[in-house]
Order: C-alpha cells, then sequence, then structure tokens
C-alpha cells in the first residue's frame, strides 16, 4: 500500500481504445512508426491508432478525462500532430502526480498492412517517450479474420492497457 495513504493502492490500471478511417495517401503512423501502405488515414493528427489508445490508457488509469479533452480536434495546433508528443504530455502528467507507466500492452486490429515487422521500433519508440525499457512495452496485432471494418480494410483499430506504479 502507498506509505503516504493507505486507502490507495501503489498500482493503477488503464485501457484505451482508437479507431481511425482509411483514406487517401500512401503511409500510416503506427506506434511513431511510418509504414508505407495503399491508403493513408484520416484524421486531426497524425492518425496513430496506437499512440492514442495508450494516452487513453494513461488518462484512464488517474481517470484523467480523455485524448480528445485534452487535444480536442476543434483545436488547430494538434493538426498533423504528431501523437508521440500527446503520450509525452500524457507522461508527464502522471509524473506529476507522482506515477509511472510500469508496463504497456497494446493490441493492433487490421488485415494489412503486416504489424509485426513494425512492431520492435515502436515499442522502442513508446519506451523511449514513456522513459521505461522496450521489454517493458508490447505490441501486438491480429486481423479480424475479414469480419467488419477492419476486415474490410476500410480501416484500423487499436487498443492498449497500462499498468501505473508509484514514481
Ligand atoms: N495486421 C496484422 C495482423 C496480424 N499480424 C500477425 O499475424 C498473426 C495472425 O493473425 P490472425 O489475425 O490471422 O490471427 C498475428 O498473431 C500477428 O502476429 C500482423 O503482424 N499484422
Ligand atoms: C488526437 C486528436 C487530436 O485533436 O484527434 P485525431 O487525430 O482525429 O484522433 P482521435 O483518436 O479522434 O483523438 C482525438 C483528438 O485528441
Amino acid at each position: 500500500m502507498n506509505s503516504s495513504n493507505p486507502a490507495i493502492p501503489d498500482i493503477r490500471i488503464g485501457q484505451g481504445f482508437d479507431v481511425h478511417a482509411f483514406g487517401e495517401g500512401d503511409h500510416l503512423v503506427i506506434g511513431g512508426v511510418r509504414v508505407p501502405h495503399e491508403r493513408g488515414i484520416v484524421a486531426h493528427s497524425d492518425g496513430d491508432v496506437v499512440l492514442h489508445a495508450l494516452c487513453d490508457a494513461m488518462l484512464g488509469a488517474l481517470a484523467l478525462g480523455d485524448i480528445g479533452q485534452h487535444f480536442p480536434p476543434s483545436d488547430p495546433q494538434w493538426k498533423g500532430a504528431d501523437s508521440r508528443a500527446f503520450v509525452r504530455h500524457c507522461n508527464q502528467l502522471l509524473a506529476e502526480q507522482g506515477w509511472r507507466v510500469g508496463n504497456v500492452d497494446a493490441t493492433v486490429v487490421c488485415e494489412r498492412p503486416k504489424i509485426g515487422p513494425h512492431a520492435p521500433a515502436m515499442r522502442d519508440n513508446i519506451a523511449s517517450d514513456l522513459g521505461i525499457a522496450p521489454d517493458a512495452v508490447s505490441i501486438k496485432a491480429t486481423t479480424s479474420e475479414k469480419l467488419g471494418f477492419t476486415g474490410r480494410g476500410e480501416g484500423i483499430a487499436a487498443q492498449a492497457v497500462c499498468l501505473l506504479v508509484r514514481a
């Protein structure tokens, strides 16, 4: 238990989920990695579903709202934004409240592109932005067996969970 307040446990858990539609373009940004693709992404920012799900997991762990409340899609300053900046900002919010991320586990859902070859670079990016080891960051992927919007190749989804521990 937390030595300063025995009523507050020393761990918190958060989860996040995000979806973006495919649109015009020739690449996606996933986990901070530019992945060549025959479609682009429809989004206000760079549309990085993994990092958006991660931000929501981090914010959710401390009940700090969601990504749209911190970085409103109506705000022009986030147009085309690098979502790694959102992750670093969320990490700073956690640090200010005395928390750090213990580990992250994320799953990307899409038929294509193949995520596996890019997963090590995504893990490195996230680990670097959170100041934790790459082996505390897991990136997995699955198709949806050609079912639903991801199965039809209309878009991409990601979910993430993270554990927070006292800094
Ligand atoms: N976009 C994707 C989807 C899947 N993978 C990898 O392929 C494995 C099999 O996927 P199923 O949906 O057929 O179970 C999956 O476990 C991933 O390793 C991928 O890299 N990128
Ligand atoms: C990231 C933000 C930034 O304005 O916009 P989008 O890139 O459209 O992505 P979304 O997942 O809809 O999250 C909301 C916004 O915070």
